[in-house]
């Protein structure tokens, strides 16, 4: 598996929920929950200044919000309940800036609106709302927004709200990519723990931890549909004479070697492991006896073949395999300890050869 960084797009980002961080659904249903009391609110202060079209308007925006949590609920569609809450607040803050609700003090309101979006959508929606939100705010407060809406806010007031408010959209969006490396920052992090707890670092290959669940996965399905796989345990021959001869570093190299040699003898859905120091494990699905024994003396032929130079001329190997394949119910210890026996064997009658369990030496 290639351990090299990918950029994560940000919808793809947005899909992994580090540990503790609020999830966007709770996070909108929440604000649902503190905005509808609030609307409530701010109808009746406004229906005491007789006015007669923000009371309806605003419980309407409530009873929107409400549905749009509801149909959450009842849908568990993410991405329609996020739009639909950025669609309703968008049209309350542009009814509460232009209407000058509250005297005009209901613009203070947009302050909520960066944080919110920069959170529950991607970044390039957030800067797009924002920067949508900002022109919409410098065009209220321009001449031309002065004759369509008549808003009561002076001079100095604009000046600030401007000021403040593209302050505070910036500071949203610097603090919001922060926010979104970290995430990335830790995620890249926990796949290469997750790597590292599942591969052998001199080869790449899965570790005997990851081998055994695999095997387990594997046997799980061979007692659903009785379809037999293999196992190949195998052990370079001789190898401490390798190390005594030639040092460890080519010890290393020829451990290597075999593993690149079993990537590149196997299937994409066989499970290469190192089950040792210079023991691996090959979990062949779905592989007859006489099919892991071909393959076992394939495997076993091209690293005879294989070599590594060195200080000290060419260093070669051989392996020694032992071959077994489910039978009846009997347990992956059993499978396991029947493809030991065939290595013990293998190694017993010469080495370099492939031995199945109870079945005479292949090469
Ligand atoms: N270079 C290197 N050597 C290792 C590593 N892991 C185990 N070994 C060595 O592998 C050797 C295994 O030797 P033995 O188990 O005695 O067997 P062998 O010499 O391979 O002989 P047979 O298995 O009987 O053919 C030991 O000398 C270990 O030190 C490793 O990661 N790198």
């Amino acid at each position: 598996m290639s351990q090299t960084a990918r950029k994560t797009p940000d919808t793809e980002l947005s899909q992994f929920r580090v540990k503790g961080e609020i999830p966007v659904p709770i996070l909108i249903n929440w604000l649902t929950t503190v905005a509808v009391p609030l609307l409530f609110f701010f109808a009746w202060r406004s229906s005491l200044r007789d006015d007669s079209v923000t009371p309806p308007l605003l419980l309407g925006f409530a009873v929107l919000l409400t549905a749009n949590s509801l149909v959450y609920w009842l849908s568990d569609n993410k991405t329609l309940q996020r739009r639909g809450f950025i669609t309703l607040i968008s049209m309350l803050f542009t009814y509460l800036a232009v209407h000058a609700v509250e005297d005009g003090s209901a613009i203070i309101w947009l302050f909520a609106y960066p944080p919110i979006i920069f959170y529950i959508s991607e970044s390039r929606v957030g800067v797009a709302a924002c920067s949508g939100g900002f022109a919409a705010v410098i065009f209220l407060f321009s001449p031309l927004g002065d004759m369509l809406f008549e808003p009561p806010y002076n001079a100095s007031f604009r000046l600030t709200m401007i000021a403040v408010l593209g302050f505070e959209m910036v500071t949203c969006y610097i603090l919001d990519q922060s926010r979104r490396r970290s995430k990335l920052g830790l995620l890249k992090l926990a796949a290469e723990f997750e790597y590292a707890a599942k591969h052998d670092a001199l080869t790449g290959l899965a570790n005997r931890r990851e081998a055994l669940e695999q095997l387990d996965a594997e046997y799980q399905r061979y007692l659903r549909n009785a379809r037999p796989f293999s196992v190949m345990l195998m052990d370079i021959d001789l190898f401490k004479s390798v190390n005594d001869n030639y040092g460890h570093h080519v010890g290393d190299e020829l451990i290597i070697l075999v593993a690149q040699t079993l990537r590149e003898q196997c299937r994409k859905v066989d499970t290469l492991a190192r089950w040792g120091g210079e023991e691996y494990l090959v979990l062949l699905p779905e592989t007859s006896p006489d099919q892991a024994l071909q393959t076992a003396n394939r495997i076993r032929q091209a690293i005879a073949e294989a070599s590594v130079s060195t200080g000290q001329g060419v260093a070669r190997a051989t392996i020694s395999v032992g071959v077994a394949t489910t039978r009846g119910s009997e347990s992956i210890d059993r499978l396991l300890q029947r493809s030991d026996e065939a290595l013990y064997q293998a190694k017993t009658e010469g080495r370099n050869r492939v031995c199945g369990y109870n079945s005479e030496a292949a090469a």
